[in-house]
């Protein structure tokens, strides 16, 4: 270990769909973080850590913040503002060919009201998407913006462009001391939630205008056993809880041909990061209002 190892925990924040899932896969080289083209998917606190000779950085990934509306909606808003005052840098996304709006402001205000003293660096995601000139005026549109502390650096998660040199710089605003997670580890999220959220993001694709928020998944049991082959299979027992009978009916589809079709997509993902064979069981329960009720919210893991 040098002398000057340093470590600490880092966060992104930005406008739904600024690139912070992609980026934090790029820094943690794992597909952890989930993903996707639609706006606030990130529900839980997922990390990546970034290992390296003279440093660790834990990334962590917090949902946006938003208008509470329900008591889940306040869980998570509470969630996010201690992420804020207790991280050592946070990273603001504002995408490179989009213009600085009211959203990205009203992130800034949070941040400065909430945790006044955490480091705040400006990263100007999607660089790959317009011309150098349009790269530069962004980085003089967001410094402006964050004043003239903080440091403003340009990325590409996609071409891997600067992603080296983001790493650097959030190295050395982290404070000096040693490793925080063991090497080789990769989110220190229980797995289940993890299983939980992938199989929750399956059953959502393509009706996330129907169900946005209303859609909780529990896992209930893992069994390990063996198939016929002598292979190791791991079996989930997974329950998806939503609020109203329309909406179960929503999530298995005409004949449950939907339901399989999301077991199928959460399984081969399952399978990727578990590096195991996967089969899944999973059964759909109307869990009335779970939003509003603390008792249920404590039961999904809320
Ligand atoms: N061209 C390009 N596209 C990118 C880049 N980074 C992310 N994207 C795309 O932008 C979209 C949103 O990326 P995400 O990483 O899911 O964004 P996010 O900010 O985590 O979104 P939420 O979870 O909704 O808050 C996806 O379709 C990505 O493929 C990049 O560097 N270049």
């Amino acid at each position: 270990m040098t002398t000057d190892f340093r470590s600490g925990f880092v966060c992104l924040v930005g406008r739904p769909n600024t690139g912070k899932s992609t980026l934090t896969n790029a820094l943690v080289g794992a597909k952890i973080a989930i993903t996707s083209s639609r706006p606030q998917t990130t529900r839980h606190t997922i990390r990546g850590i970034i290992h390296r000779e003279d440093g660790q950085i834990v990334m962590v990934d917090t949902p946006g913040l938003h208008r509470p509306r329900t008591l889940l909606g306040q869980r998570l808003n509470d969630l996010v503002r201690d992420t804020y005052a207790e991280v050592d840098a946070v990273g603001v996304c504002i995408p490179a060919n989009e213009k600085i709006g009211p959203g990205d402001r009203w992130i800034l205000e949070q941040l400065r009201s909430v945790a006044p003293r955490t480091p705040v660096l400006g990263v100007v995601t999607k660089i790959d998407k317009v011309s150098r000139n349009e790269v530069l005026e962004q980085l003089v549109a967001v410094s402006k913006e964050l004043g003239d502390k903080a440091a403003v650096i340009p990325v590409s998660a996609k071409t891997g462009e600067n992603v080296e040199r983001f790493t650097e710089l959030l190295r050395t605003m982290m404070p000096e001391g040693p490793a925080l997670y063991p090497e080789g580890e990769l989110t220190d999220e229980p797995e289940t939630v993890l299983m939980a959220e992938l199989i929750r993001e399956a059953a959502l694709e393509g009706v996330r205008e129907e169900l946005p928020h209303s859609l909780a998944v529990v896992i209930e049991e893992l069994k390990d056993s063996t198939n016929k082959k002598g292979q190791p299979v791991l079996t989930i027992f997974a329950n998806l809880y939503v609020e109203r009978p329309s909406q179960k009916s929503i999530i298995i589809g005409k004949g449950g041909t939907r339901l399989r079709a999301v077991g199928s997509a959460a399984r081969a993902q399952l399978e990727r990061i578990f590096g195991t064979k996967v089969f899944l069981d999973m059964h759909v329960k109307v869990a009335k209002d779970w939003q509003r009720d603390p008792k249920q919210l404590g039961k999904l893991g809320f």
